[in-house]
Parts: C-alpha cells; structure tokens; sequence
C-alpha cells in the first residue's frame, strides 16, 4: 500500500491551514457527497468547506429521497465562505438540477482557484443525482470551469456518448471531454473488470495511468467523491494535477483497501485509514 502525503498543517504559528471547499450533497449515510469530502480533506491535513446543493436521505442500500436546495442558498453558502475565509480549491458533486449547475458554474467562473468538477450523475446503486435535462449545462457551463474533470464511465457516457469498455476507448472518451472545456479529464476505470483499477488522465498532450490493484471489497460506496475531494486538496496544497491525481489515487486505493461494511449493501470506503500507525 502507497502511503500519500498530507498536506503540511502550520505549527499553530497563527497562519491558516489549507483550505477547500466542497460544493456538493449530503449523505445521510456519510459515506458519499460533502460528507466524504470532508473526512478526506481532514485526514489529507485542510480545512474542509461546504457548500450544500442538496440534502439526500440515503444509506448502504441506496437513495431513498432527494430534495435539492434553492439557488439563493447555494449562494449564499458560497458567499459566506469566499468572502471570509478564502477558498483555495473546490471541489463539485451531486449539483442535481440545471439551474444548480448554472448558478455553481457562475460562482467558479469568477474565482481564482482551481475546480476539480465530479460529475456526479447517479449513485453506486444507480439511483439518480443528477436531472437529464441538466446534461446540456454541465457540458456547456460547468465543464468549462475545470482544472480536471472525472467522470465515471456511466457519467462520461452520459456527457460524451462515448461508451468505455477498453483503456482505448478511454482514450477516445477523455479526447471528447476535454472538448466541453475541462483542462483535465480523468477517466475512472473503477467500474471495468480485470485485476487493477485503471484511470486516465490526460490534458490531451500529456497522458498518465494511473494503476493501483483492484480490491475485490464490495465497500465502495464514496470512492468517486473520495477521488475528487483528495485531488481539490492536493491542488489546495501547491502540487501540480498528475502528482495530486497520482497522491489521491493512493489516498483513494488505500481507503478502499480498508473499507467497511454498514448497514446491509455496499459500505463505505475508509477515510480515516492513513490514522493507523501513521501519525
Ligand atoms: N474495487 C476497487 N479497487 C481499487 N480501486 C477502485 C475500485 N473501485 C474503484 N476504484 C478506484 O476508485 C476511484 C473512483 O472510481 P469509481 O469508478 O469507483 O468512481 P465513482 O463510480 O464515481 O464512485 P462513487 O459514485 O461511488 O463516488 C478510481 O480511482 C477507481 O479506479
Ligand atoms: C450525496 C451524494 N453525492 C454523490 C454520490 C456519488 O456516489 C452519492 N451517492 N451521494
């Protein structure tokens, strides 16, 4: 197992820690949405942030509800924060509606910080996040805004019509994201078979795959929002994308590796695991 760094926290010298924001949904079952990103921004040594979209009723079985809030209070939450305490990356979720995706994709537009937009489209066990008819905005307002973009193959079907079942077609399906705007595309292989868990990430000069082994742990839920949260905290912390993708991608592998079971589905990944023996 890759150890990934944290991000150096002050010596309480009075100066702030590094700060991101996660602009996303919440999980009732802290698993997945604002509640696995903040867990991982804690254990990668940042200061998490929130911006709440929506509020879902979920658990290890799937989504029982879901109510998205009003754009006045997306931004007013965003509001709060960026004008206060200084955002240093953000990371997008669950946005739900287009005019949550519109009114989030306005707010990045004007901020000076690097946007790791997860185009969170529906849940490990299928269900819906996001509505249909906010596709068209997420390609034309909010991929735009992205420092990388990572899509997993349903979401990357959805947005390109790319349908991925080889490292080819990943090939094929980052060229026609990065033609919505993204800087980066990162290609989530979680969902192919075979013996590694293999992602894409290229910016359409360079490319990197990233490769870890596939843990056969059904205790998966939260491993995409886990993924974007540690690379908006690695951007957050200085380093460029491939090592911040490169970090989160051994941030991601080991909080599978010690994911667990709740509740009678799929659990969750692991955010606290690098506590062990480590500090
Ligand atoms: N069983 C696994 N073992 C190791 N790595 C995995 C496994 N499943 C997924 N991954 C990795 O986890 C990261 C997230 O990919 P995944 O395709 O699961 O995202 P996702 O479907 O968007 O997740 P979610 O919707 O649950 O947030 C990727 O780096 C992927 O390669
Ligand atoms: C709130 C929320 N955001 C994202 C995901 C992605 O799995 C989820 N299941 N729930």
């Amino acid at each position: 197992m890759v150890l990934p760094p944290r991000i150096p926290r002050p010596s309480h010298d009075g100066s702030a820690p590094v700060r991101v924001l996660t602009v996303a949904g919440s999980d009732s079952g802290g698993g997945a949405g604002i509640q696995a990103d903040l867990k991982t921004m804690l254990a990668l040594g940042a200061h998490g942030m929130s911006v709440i979209t929506a509020v879902t009723a979920q658990n290890s079985l799937g989504v029982q509800g879901a109510w998205e809030l009003p754009a006045e209070a997306v931004r007013a939450q965003f509001r709060s924060v960026a004008d206060d305490i200084g955002v240093q990356a953000v990371k997008t979720g669950m946005l739900a509606t287009a005019e949550l995706v519109e009114t989030v994709a306005a707010l990045l537009a004007d901020l000076p910080a690097p946007v790791v937009v997860d185009p969170v489209g529906v849940s490990k066990h299928g269900d819906p996040l996001l509505a249909t008819e906010a596709l068209d905005a997420v390609r034309t307002k909010l991929l735009p805004t992205a420092t990388v973009a990572t899509p997993n193959l349903d979401e990357v079907a959805q947005l390109t019509g790319v349908r991925v079942e080889s490292e080819n077609d990943q090939r094929r399906a980052a060229g026609a994201l990065l033609g919505h705007g993204p800087r980066w595309a990162l290609i989530k292989g979680g969902h192919l078979p075979g013996g590694e868990a293999v992602d894409l990430l290229t910016d359409g000069t360079e490319e990197h795959w990233l490769r870890a082994p596939r843990h056969d742990n059904r205790h998966t839920h939260g491993t995409g929002c886990t993924l974007a949260a540690a690379i908006a905290t690695y951007l957050a912390g200085g380093y460029e994308v491939p090592q911040a993708v490169t970090a989160a991608k051994d941030y991601v592998t080991g909080a599978i590796a010690a994911g667990f079971p709740l509740g009678a589905g799929i659990g969750p990944v692991d955010h606290g695991w690098l506590r062990e023996g480590t500090d």
